[in-house]
């Protein structure tokens, strides 16, 4: 098992790159199925959950060849029925992607149950409603879903909830049924806008992502084509409460603000200096920092993702600060392990109040998931001493060479055996 060690105390100074963003390249490596041919996927994320998707299709049949560490060419003619089990799901949340995609291909699939962080309650009633609409039965037992269509027919799709997973799911699965699929009450992620315009370069009809209804005409086939993946939102916000936190001095590369609008304000809020440009963002955190209060909500308001780093930066702001989880109600496991080194926060339910201290201190600590880890490692780069963070595994899922990017900052941070 690795852990990591960080001594806090350094303000992060100089310049940063941001990868590709984990969300959307874990829907669009399962969509190359639908292209039946040969895909070309530029500036994915060297992270482990590219790695397990890639050897899931490799398992499923199709032929991936690493161009590079950020660059994968994929070759799915050879793919006959998907047939993903639990210990190739288990991995990660984006295995059922392979559902809608072999859905829309093959007009059948088997996935096991998906898993991905633990963050609270989970359900994919909002897909199966999709799926269900399109003229497809699904069946759960031991574990593994089974979805299968004589024949895919578009439907009005009312999501009774906005889900970033089944809007991409519906999405895949209608690129091939009959006639138009429209999707109401859709997520607006810029990773939806991604996974369309991927689709789309397939020879797809997909109009409206990036609002709240989408509309898809089916097509008969899709061609393979090349893709550069957007770049990550959440490691780039991830980045910008770093460096507010440490009271340094980051510019942010290769980002798109309009998607960092949400913590760009939140940041502005308590008094951290963001100045924008074309693909850009630097963050100056000299001035002392007031408490706010943050609500998480879907697209283009503040991303759940960000949530538990924010709750890092607010713990050493000065006044209260009340933290409001509206999309993952077991979003605060990490919030224990941030009073080991000395927050004040008091969770009831879906709301963290938190009463900003002086100083955190070093301690040993565990991340419980993905972001939980990036919450930690910020907490450890301004906390007085030395930080171990164990379950690093969680956050290799989602931040490439976090070391590597924090060193050349400034921080002091290594990764042990
Ligand atoms: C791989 C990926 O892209 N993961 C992201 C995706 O997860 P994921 O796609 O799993 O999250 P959803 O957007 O689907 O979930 C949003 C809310 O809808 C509920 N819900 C969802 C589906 C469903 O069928 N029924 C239902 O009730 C969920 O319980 C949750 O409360 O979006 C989340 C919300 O932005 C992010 O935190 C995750 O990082
Ligand atoms: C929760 C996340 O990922 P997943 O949906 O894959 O668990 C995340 O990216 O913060």
């Amino acid at each position: 098992m690795e852990k990591l060690i960080i001594k806090g105390g350094q303000k992060l100074k100089g310049i940063v790159d941001i990868s590709g963003f984990k969300n959307a390249a874990v829907a669009l490596i399962p969509a190359t199925v639908l292209a039946g041919e040969t895909c070309i996927l530029e500036n994915l994320p060297d992270i482990s959950d590219v790695k397990y998707l890639a050897e899931m299709l490799k398992s499923l049949g199709a032929k991936v060849n690493k161009i590079d560490a950020h660059t994968l060419e994929i070759n799915t003619t050879n793919m006959k029925e998907c047939y993903a089990d639990y210990e190739m799901a288990r991995h990660l949340r984006a295995s059922y992607y392979f559902l809608g995609a072999a859905l829309g291909r093959f007009k059948k699939a088997q996935v096991s149950y998906p898993g991905g962080c633990c963050i609270g309650n989970r359900p994919i009633d909002q897909h199966i409603k999709g799926f269900e609409a399109m003229g497809a039965t699904i069946t759960v037992e031991h574990g593994m879903i089974s979805v299968e269509a004589d024949k895919l027919v578009g439907a009005e799709i009312y999501m009774d909830v906005v889900s970033v997973g089944a809007t991409i799911n519906i999405m895949l699965a209608a690129t091939m049924a009959e006639g138009q699929t429209v999707i109401e009450n859709a997520a607006k992620e810029p990773h939806i806008v991604d996974v369309a315009n991927f689709l789309n370069c397939m020879g797809a009809d997909i109009r409206g992502a990036g609002t709240d209804v989408i509309k898809i005409r089916g097509v008969n086939k899709l061609k393979g084509c090349r893709h550069s993946v957007i770049p990550d939102q959440i490691e780039a916000g991830t980045y910008m409460i770093a460096a507010a936190a440490t009271k340094g001095d980051v510019v942010i590369n290769n980002v798109i603000p309009k998607h960092l609008e949400a913590i760009t304000a939140k940041l502005r809020e308590m008094n951290v200096e963001i100045i924008e440009n074309d693909d850009s963002i630097r963050v100056i955190g000299t001035k002392p920092l007031k408490n706010i209060n943050v609500k998480t909500l879907v697209y283009p308001g503040f991303p759940t993702d960000l949530q538990q780093p924010m709750s890092s930066l607010l713990s050493v702001a000065k006044g209260t600060g009340i933290i409001t989880e509206t999309i993952f109600e077991g979003r605060f496991k990490h919030v224990d392990e941030l009073k080991r080194m000395g927050a004040n926060i008091k969770v009831e339910g879906r709301v963290a109040v938190i009463q900003g201290v002086k100083k955190l201190m070093g301690a040993s600590v565990a991340a419980t998931d993905l972001r939980a880890g990036a919450a930690l490692i910020i907490a450890a780069l301004i906390a007085e001493g030395e930080t171990e963070i164990e379950n690093i595994h969680y956050v290799d899922r989602g931040y490439e060479g976090i070391i590597d990017k924090l060193t050349t900052l400034g921080a002091v941070a290594r990764r042990v055996k």
